[in-house]
């Protein structure tokens, strides 16, 4: 467990791709001062800088598939460190996507105080990703790659949200209504924690 990180609050956001994640942090951001790392964007981020780990990275995530663990553990943990001193705690987005990266966390970062399980159906997921697919330039976000992710999130992520049940840390959102809507569960949930 790293020492600057050590009495971090630290909330996992879970969801489906296209449910409405990064939508939601972005609010918590707002209204609490969280810091929102998206795994997803960190990952394109070094896509971007063109960088030879990058490369490799760029090739997994066009076939929809998850990158190696150590990867964006290291990614995550590195942008956490860079902002201790301001965070008033933490939205780690889109991870852990399988059972095992949450262990992986845990060792390496620390304990969630809570897993929000942002709840869409999947119809209504693929309509807001082939939406988002209209402006958002995500090499992802075509019918062929949505189904896919959608595919492995039910193998991979479900379990995630089973295993955190078991420690009664999850509040599970439905995301089906309006931003907003969905916005006030999600700060109900975070005010429980103080
Ligand atoms: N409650 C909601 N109602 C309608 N559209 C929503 C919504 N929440 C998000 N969206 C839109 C915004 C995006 O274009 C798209 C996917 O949202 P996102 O926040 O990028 O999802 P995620 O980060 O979970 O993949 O859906
Ligand atoms: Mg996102």
């Amino acid at each position: 467990m790293s020492d600057k990180l050590k009495n971090a609050k630290i909330i996992f956001v879970v969801g489906g791709p296209g449910s409405g994640k990064g939508t939601q942090c972005e609010k918590v951001v707002a209204k609490y001062g969280y810091t929102h790392l998206s795994s997803g964007d960190l990952l394109r981020a070094e896509v971007a800088s063109g960088s030879e780990r990058g490369k490799q990275l760029s090739a997994i995530m066009q076939k929809g598939e998850l990158v190696p663990l150590d990867t964006v553990l290291d990614m995550i943990k590195e942008a956490m460190i860079a902002k201790a001193d301001v965070s008033k705690g933490y939205l780690i987005d889109g991870y852990p996507r399988e059972v095992k990266q949450g262990e992986e966390f845990e060792k390496k970062i620390g304990a969630p105080s809570l897993l929000l399980y942002i709840d869409a159906k999947s119809e209504t997921m693929v309509k807001r990703l082939m939406k988002r697919g209209e402006t958002s330039g995500r090499a992802d976000d075509n019918e062929e790659t949505i189904k896919k992710r959608l595919d492995l999130y039910y193998k991979a992520t479900e379990p995630v949200i089973a295993f955190y049940q078991g420690r009664g840390i999850v509040r599970k959102i439905d995301s089906e209504g309006s931003v907003d809507d969905v916005f006030s569960n999600v700060a109900k949930a975070i005010d429980s924690l103080k």
